[in-house]
């Protein structure tokens, strides 16, 4: 058996089975890989080998904590006395001197008062997907019958907040809310949320998706063919952009954003927390109900299968010469426009899934959100360097308020409107704009 690194595993209990038929939805396809199967609830003994093996993979490791993400479909539709079963399994095979952390993602429909005792008791943290205001979420997130969800939604949320479960809100922006940033940031914060993801949905009409009569036009002028709802580069570059204005205002230290921080990671010179940024990935396999594991969430198709937790140990197909050669291609394969680029700390790429556009020289491999990454990082990184040196400096992050509002500190829309090239750099360094931020 070769070795692996540690790795996390999406379990998918239910398939891709869910109560909701959310338009942009590219997990409820999935059936068709099972088309002989009725019933998508993982089996206790799939279960059972899956809990065992992976504490077993993951107890030579340093990392105290072992992870289990509860994911789907909707992994709520198998019900409490499903979990039950879980925490029970983990329990009996639990390492020795580890503990075990459990996160469900789910669209919130069907959270309870049981659900959230449960929940609380077992210190599950819990992502609730919306995509803000019921006027954004209702526009994709629906029942089958078109009915929208957003009032069960908060409904579930509010529940969780008077049991006192943590949760966490994940976004995806789309072409409808990326137009308004500074709406659905409020809206999460008004809501409670303090923890919050967004994740940029782009398909291709090349994968299977017909519903994109001609190809979608970029404010720029330039033509993808992506379905309708797929957040343009520019679009979701503006988006981040916005959100970060609101943020770096009054909120650092208070709010987080998964993006924001692990892009100030970035800057600090630390390793990617979120496998889109790093140099290598291959560390986020997918588990199917019946038990095949997939090189990753994003590629659960029969090429990327390594095989089945009920035939291999999780680890072997972990350790195996396909899973390494996933991981290290999504360095190897950059193109050259990448392997250039000024902000390659920031970005390495991005995620090979979003990889079908092409560099200036017509290189294949490019990744379709460059001009966002870059568009984002150009406006926010004279603030992200601020808040790593005062970090480095043993200060928090979040002093960079106070500069802004003593006027020590040009804010990011003064810093985007770029000053001339020997002036001092707005991010308070000291040094000339062209040998600070302005070679970025
Ligand atoms: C597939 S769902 C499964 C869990 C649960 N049903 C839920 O909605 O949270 C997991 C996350 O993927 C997001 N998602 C669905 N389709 C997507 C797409 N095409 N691109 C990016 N994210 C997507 C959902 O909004 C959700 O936040
Ligand atoms: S609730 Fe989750 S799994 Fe269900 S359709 Fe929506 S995104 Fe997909
Ligand atoms: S910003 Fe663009 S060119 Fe630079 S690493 Fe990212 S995708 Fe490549
Ligand atoms: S393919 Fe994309 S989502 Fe999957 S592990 Fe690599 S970077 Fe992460």
């Amino acid at each position: 058996m070769t070795e692996h690194l540690p790795f996390q595993v999406m379990g998918k209990p239910i398939g891709p089975r869910c109560n909701l038929d959310c338009t942009y939805c590219y997990y409820l396809e999935k059936e068709n890989l099972y088309p002989d199967t009725k019933r998508f609830n993982m089996s206790d003994a799939v279960l059972e080998t899956y809990i065992r093996d992976y504490l077993a993979s993951q107890a030579g490791f340093p990392a105290r904590e072992i992870r289990f993400n509860w994911q789907g479909g909707e992994p709520t539709m198998l019900g409490l006395d499903y979990f039950r079963r879980i925490v029970e399994l983990q329990r009996k095979y639990l390492p020795r001197g580890k503990t075990v952390a459990n996160t469900i993602q789910t669209n919130g429909t069907l959270i309870d008062d049981a659900w959230c005792a449960f929940l609380k008791d077992n210190d599950f943290l819990v992502g609730v997907s919306i995509d803000g205001p019921p006027r954004l979420h209702d526009r994709f997130r629906t029942y089958r019958n078109g009915r929208p969800s957003h009032d069960a939604v908060m409904a579930g949320i509010k529940r969780m907040k008077a049991h006192g479960v943590e949760f966490n809100t994940l976004s995806v922006v789309n072409r409808e809310n990326a137009a308004h940033p500074k709406e659905v940031y409020r809206f999460l914060k008004d809501i409670g949320s303090t923890y919050l993801q967004f994740i940029p949905i782009v398909e291709r009409t090349a994968d299977g998706h017909s519903l994109a009569p001609a190809p979608q036009i970029d404010e720029d002028g330039v033509s993808y063919d992506v379905t309708p709802w797929s957040v343009l580069p520019r679009g979701y570059g503006d988006f981040l952009c916005g959100v970060f204005d609101e943020w770096i205002r009054e909120d650092v230290g208070r709010v987080f954003v998964q993006f924001f921080d692990l892009q100030l990671g970035l800057w600090m010179g630390a390793p990617a927390t979120m496998c889109w940024f790093a140099e290598t990935c291959g560390q986020g396999p997918a588990l199917e109900h019946n038990g095949d594991l997939y090189a990753c969430d994003h590629y659960v198709y029969p090429e990327y299968r390594l095989g089945n937790i009920m035939e291999t140990p999780i680890a072997e197909m972990m350790g195996s010469d396909a899973q390494w050669q996933f991981g290290l291609d999504k360095r190897d394969a950059l193109p050259g426009q990448c392997r250039n680029c000024d902000i390659r700390f920031a970005c390495n790429g991005g995620c090979p899934k979003h990889r079908f556009a092409r560099t200036k020289d017509g290189e294949p491999g490019l990744n379709y959100y460059c001009r966002s990454t870059s568009r984002f990082v150009k406006h926010a990184g004279p603030a992200m360097k601020v808040m790593a040196d005062l970090v480095r400096s043993g200060r928090p992050a979040s002093d960079i308020m106070e500069l802004r509002r003593t006027g020590r500190l040009a804010g990011p829309s003064a810093a985007s409107a770029r000053p001339g090239r020997n002036d001092r750099c707005p991010c308070g360094s000291g040094l000339k704009y062209k040998h600070c931020c302005g070679r970025l």
